[in-house]
């Protein structure tokens, strides 16, 4: 993936990995324990990143993961800003100096609703991850309790692979597949019911965990919570039985620029850019949920 420069080049820190919205670096003279991530502007949608960026959109989602972080009792990938080179200015905002982990191959995906591809395995299997579910659930709907379904990762582009809690014990041992489940199930279920509270559905979100070489100890890597690794639903639309089913599923960050791709673009080759208004409007829905999830003004 061809990036701007500015996008991978950063005094003081060498660029070692893109993802589609996010990229890796490491100090460039040491310590080699230490990592720079750092989330672009970029959305994500349909399988393309789109054009333009949404400012603001890194630093909502950095803070909103940095709060996730503050309120998760559990240890975490956060370096001490002392223990590290600067963080450059251009990036601070958006930038999450983390201790480099052992990271464990297993996205740790926990589902409380039925829906993306836990939903079409669902309807092909009348389970997900071999997990079984009772029938006639619709796309969308609220499962009785959360279900956990791991997935391996993919190369960059490629959609992740579900598999089954016992393929995860031959990926990462009895011991660490255990402990994945129960903190991923405990997180999970905390940030829910928090989420709730605010009328916030929290629908389903996929966790990254990773072994400190220095401790050993099972540390949540990554971001965490945040609307690009996590479905969020407006509970208020999502119970508004007015509505169609898609319209009641929409994201709570990304509905109104695919609503306007699905109206402006085949899906045919690269989508169109976005228009200023749709930028906007975008914007808005961003600080909108920071705000509905920790109680904080942005800015
Ligand atoms: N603390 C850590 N230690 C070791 N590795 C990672 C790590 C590796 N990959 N990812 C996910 C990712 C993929 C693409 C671009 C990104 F910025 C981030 C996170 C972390 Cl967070």
């Amino acid at each position: 993936m061809n990036l701007p420069t500015s996008a991978t080049s950063l005094a003081g820190w060498q660029h070692i990995y893109s993802g589609k919205v996010r990229d890796l670096f490491v100090p460039e003279n040491g310590p080699d324990n230490i990592l720079l991530v750092v989330a672009s502007n970029r959305v994500s949608a349909f399988d393309h990143v789109l054009d333009p960026a949404i400012p603001g959109k890194g630093a909502l989602l950095t803070a909103l993961s940095n709060w996730w972080f503050s309120r998760i009792d559990m240890p975490n990938h956060l370096a001490d800003p002392e223990s590290a080179p600067p963080v450059p200015m251009e990036v601070s905002d958006r930038a999450m100096l983390s201790r480099r982990l052992e990271m464990y191959p297993v996205e740790c995906v926990v589902r409380g609703a039925l829906t993306g591809s836990g939903f079409l395995e669902y309807r092909e299997t009348g389970s997900v991850c071999g997990i079984e579910l009772p029938a006639g659930l619709e796309d969308g709907d609220l499962l009785e309790t959360p279900i956990y379904t791991p997935a391996h990762k993919a190369p960059l582009g490629e959609h992740d692979e579900n598999i089954s809690y016992e393929q995860s014990v031959e990926l990462v041992g009895p011991e660490v597949a255990e402990a994945l489940r129960e903190a991923s199930l405990k997180i999970f279920t905390a940030a829910r019911d928090l989420a709730a509270e605010r009328g916030v559905i929290l629908a389903d979100t996929k966790f990254e965990f990773g072994r400190d070489p220095e401790t050993g100890e099972l540390v949540l890597a990554d971001e965490v919570l945040t609307s690009d690794s996590s479905r969020y639903w407006d509970a208020s639309v999502y119970f508004d039985a007015s509505l169609s089913r898609a319209d009641r599923l929409a994201s709570f960050d990304k509905q109104i620029v695919r609503n306007w791709l699905r109206s402006n673009w085949d899906q045919q080759g690269v989508p169109p850019q976005l228009p200023a208004e749709i930028v906007s409007q975008t914007q808005d829905r961003y600080r909108e949920l920071f705000t509905r999830l920790t109680g904080k003004n942005w800015g």
